[in-house]
């Protein structure tokens, strides 16, 4: 395979063949080889003389041929296919989200009379020729009918047409330039992104699939959006596709991904996010269909980590975790990876540029072990003195974006930062919370968990986590507003319970109370948070907040005493950190 034909040194070698050139006789590749030698105007598609050159060839070996043209007119690339199609060589990839063409249009040959076949018009989309031509190679070699095919900047829609073709009855009568077309065209896909807003993180397409519950499939992909919109990432378009099993390979249908790459050629986008982990080799797969970076959810909320990880230790632990998932994925010589460098799933907390061979990969896991072992263990001591002064600890855990931080805030009134994102908080933060009488408690906030949260990430951030098993209470935080929230509380406890957390006496604190409609839904609020023993509450308005605490005391020193939110005092505890 050639690599980037752009080169103009590349008349200075001897221009090579591509292609099914094995057979042919030594004549025939001379000729073929004399092609290079040729040049067209550069407002015109083809020569005759070329037409009639190709069409002898094609007839003579009974193969397609085809040529690479550039803008000036002069054949980049020629190629030999088999009597049904042409396997273009490689001429490096398109740059995602750019609106120019490639500069290359596709003169070659047909056997027969048939228009642009599918490979024919997935080669205009994929490498964003400037057109394809297709001559049909006559009786004697003379050159009959021509069909083109441009790509079609106004189609919009799922299921629209992504070209236009054209058919002349023969060369003489084509009345195309190709050059100022391909200009039009870009320009027309030039104004159709301008309107686009441009985040630094990427453009992308949401993937999902869907092997049953369709209704499930729509609310992890609701979720996806977020988790996207949370990382930066303009979402374009998502698509769900609905199948009797995950395909082994691509995930989704071949044909389907097809379609995912015409789209995202037309909507400029240049990253397809999967709402499902996908293994080494599926990710493999599908980037080498694809002119896109491919991500999965797990990339995405390592990514999300990685920007909202401040703490050292915080951002060891992410660090580790995006090593982990990776190492697997790095091929013995993977030029794949540096498709993944910056930008989107390409962040990195650490030193790491993510650029790295295997053994680089390890050595650096095996010395963020260290220094996250080294980390957890003055943890540890600071918890035994604190165990020794027996304060008791109320840690608040739940589904990222249920009002943990805001809680605390309301709390002891302290400003940990509360944001409409999911995982706003990874670094743990604690704080005094003094009940009147001499009670006071340590509470502390904790990052947030997520269906299918990625085991790469729940190892890493064992050691965090691990500390909830010193809380005397969880006050685990439910959005109640979500309806979401049971199957949310439910993954909660799933991971609590993976952790070994289930024996922590915890309370089940129904939030956002105040945006359910009082009489219908809030009523719903109350009676679920009393069903389950819980509290319904609001972080915002403060409403539910006195039962709360009353609640937390009677759990903590089972004894029943009165106390009022205000008369709760404030200290805060210098950050262990
Ligand atoms: N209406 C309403 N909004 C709330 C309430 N509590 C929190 N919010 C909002 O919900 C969003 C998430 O709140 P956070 O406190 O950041 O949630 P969190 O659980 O700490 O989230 P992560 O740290 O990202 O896991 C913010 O926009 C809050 O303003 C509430 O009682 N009512
Ligand atoms: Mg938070």
């Amino acid at each position: 395979m050639n690599g980037a034909a752009r080169s103009t040194s590349r008349r200075a070698t001897i221009p090579s063949i591509s292609g099914n050139t094995l057979g042919l006789k030594p004549n025939q590749l001379k000729r073929l080889e004399a092609t290079y030698r040729r040049r067209v105007r550069p407002e015109e598609v083809t020569s005759p003389e070329l037409a009639r050159h190709l069409s002898e060839l094609s007839l003579e070996t009974g193969r397609q041929i085809g040529v690479l043209i550039n803008r000036r007119g002069d054949i980049e690339h020629v190629i030999v296919g088999d009597a049904f199609k042409l396997e273009l060589p490689e001429t490096g990839r398109v740059r995602a989200g750019d609106t120019r063409l490639r500069g290359l249009r596709l003169v070659h040959t047909h056997l027969k009379d048939e228009p642009l076949t599918p490979d024919d018009l997935t080669d205009l989309v994929l490498l964003r020729l400037d057109l394809v031509c297709a001559i049909v190679a006559g009786p004697e070699g003379l050159p009959g009918k021509v069909y083109l095919g441009f790509l079609d900047p106004e189609a919009t829609g799922e299921r629209a047409k992504y070209w236009k073709t054209e058919v002349a009855d023969d060369v003489q009568r084509l009345e195309v330039d190709p050059v100022a077309r391909a200009e039009e065209i870009e320009a027309a896909f030039g104004r159709s992104v301008a309107g686009h807003e441009v985040t630094a993180q990427g453009r992308a397409i949401l993937v999902g699939v869907s092997t049953g519950d369709r209704e499930r499939a729509d609310s992890s992909m609701a979720e996806l959006k977020e988790l996207a919109r949370t990382a930066d990432v303009q979402v374009l378009d998502t698509f769900i596709q609905s199948r009797t099993q995950i395909d082994p390979r691509f995930v989704i249908g071949r044909g389907k991904l097809e379609e995912l790459n015409l789209r995202a050629m037309q909507l400029f986008a240049d990253t397809l996010i999967f709402d499902h982990d996908l293994t080494p080799s599926q990710a493999r797969h599908i980037a080498d269909h694809t002119n896109l970076k491919v991500l999965d959810r797990t990339q995405l909320i390592l990514d999300i980590f990685a920007q909202h990880a401040h703490t050292a230790e915080g951002r060891l632990q992410v660090e580790l975790a995006q090593l982990r998932y990776r190492l697997p994925r790095l091929a013995q010589r993977d030029e794949g990876l540096s498709r993944l460098a910056g930008g989107i799933g390409g962040r990195g907390p650490g030193e790491t540029k993510l650029e790295i061979d295997r053994r680089r990969v390890r050595e650096r896991i095996s010395v963020l072990e260290k220094k996250i072992d080294a980390l957890s263990a003055s943890r540890q001591v600071r918890r035994q003195q604190r165990a020794r002064h027996e304060v008791p600890v109320v840690s608040i855990v739940g589904y990222t974006n249920a009002g943990k931080s805001t809680l605390l805030n309301l709390l002891t009134n302290s400003d940990v930062v509360a944001e409409n994102k999911l995982f706003a908080t990874l670094d743990p933060s604690s704080r005094r919370l003094r009940f009147p009488r001499d009670h006071e408690v340590i509470i502390t906030d904790t990052v947030g968990f997520i269906r299918e949260l990625p085991p790469t990430l729940v190892n890493a951030f064992r050691a965090t986590l691990e500390e909830l098993a010193d809380a005397d209470l969880l006050l685990h935080v439910v959005d109640a507003s979500d309806p979401e929230h049971p199957r949310q509380s439910e993954a909660v406890e799933r991971i609590l319970e993976s952790l070994g957390l289930h024996e922590v006496p915890r309370l089940l604190v129904y939030n956002k109370s105040d945006l359910l409609e009082e009489g219908v839904e809030g009523h719903d609020a109350h009676f679920t948070a009393q069903a389950r023993e819980g509290i319904a509450i609001s972080a915002r308005t403060g409403a539910g907040l006195k039962q709360l605490l009353l609640r937390v005391e009677e759990l903590l020193w089972r004894e029943g005493k009165s106390l009022t939110a205000s008369g709760v005092s404030i200290q805060d505890e210098p950050h262990p950190h």
